[in-house]
């Protein structure tokens, strides 16, 4: 999963070019997204939500193509697409009188018949997702009066009871206390790994993005470099884009171990 291509891609940008205003915030992006998960980062307003908007169909081109499975994205029929592409924005809505679980039971949309029967398989899915990010607790209660970590978690649980087979998330750390951040970033690495999902989220916290599959370094609407968290290349170009206000080490995972993992801490 080093460079921009992947054999046998769920998900393919070409030549990618968005405008907004008078300025150009994307240019010429080539990306392959297949099973596993991608981190992408970067300094504020490189571009990166509005790559992942261009990914998810709802940003207009200005040129090239997105790809799902091979079809043109805008070919794909919308119930088929929102089976298969799940998204949680960035800042996710807030009010609302819906309570937990029927914000998650929206994930299932896409699933549902003719006349909007849940099934079995459905319910079990909203159930699971909840478990997943530890909402089961307040199912009843409304979102509008969870706290911003709580509110992130019900959202991410609505996007995972999708079970789409990619998945892609603008920032979904946000607000996320240190235990929730670890359980996502495991959830992720799961569901990559057994599930062989194509997960793709736009992450600030860089030790986070570091236990990504791979990273896509992106700066100033452009792609600067791609490859595993521990690729040399890929650590160099990540301390550069943040114009070396960051070094990155590799501490071990646990005492004793030989395990490391990589983290990113300022340079103060
Ligand atoms: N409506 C708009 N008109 C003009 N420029 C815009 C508009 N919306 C966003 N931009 C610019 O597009 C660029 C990319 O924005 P984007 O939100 O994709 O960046 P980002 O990498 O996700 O940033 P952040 O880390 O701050 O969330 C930014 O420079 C932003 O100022």
């Amino acid at each position: 999963m080093g460079g921009p291509f992947v054999p046998d891609p769920m998900l393919s940008a070409r030549h990618l070019q968005v405008r907004l205003g008078d300025r150009t915030v994307l240019r010429d992006i080539d990306l392959d997204f297949g099973p596993g998960w991608t981190a992408i980062v970067g300094p504020n307003g490189a571009g990166k939500s509005t790559l992942l908007r261009a990914l998810a169909g709802l940003q207009p081109l200005e040129q090239g193509e997105v790809r799902l499975d091979r079809a043109p994205l805008a070919d794909w029929p919308a119930p088929q697409r929102a089976r298969r592409l799940a998204w949680l924005a960035q800042q996710g809505e807030a009010g609302g009188d819906l309570t937990v679980i029927d914000v998650v039971r929206l994930g299932r949309l896409p699933h549902l018949g003719l006349f909007g029967l849940a099934r079995g398989r459905d319910e079990q899915a909203v159930r699971q997702a909840m478990q997943a990010t530890g909402c089961t607790a307040w199912r009843h209660r409304r979102l509008a009066e969870l706290s911003g970590g709580e509110r992130q978690r019900v959202l991410l649980a609505r996007a995972l009871a999708v079970q789409s087979p990619v998945l892609l998330l603008d920032e979904p750390t946000t607000h996320l206390d240190p235990p929730h951040q670890v359980a996502l970033v495991r959830q992720m690495a799961r569901l990559a790994r057994e599930e062989n999902r194509t997960i793709v989220a736009v992450l600030h916290e860089l030790s986070l993005a570091l236990a990504a599959d791979r990273l896509v370094v992106m700066a100033a609407g452009q792609i600067h470099a791609i490859g595993q968290p521990g690729d040399p290349l890929v650590q160099r170009t990540l301390v550069e884009v943040f114009g070396g206000a960051i070094r990155i080490e590799a501490v071990p995972v646990a005492a004793g171990t030989t395990e490391v993992q990589w983290v990113a801490l300022p340079r103060l």
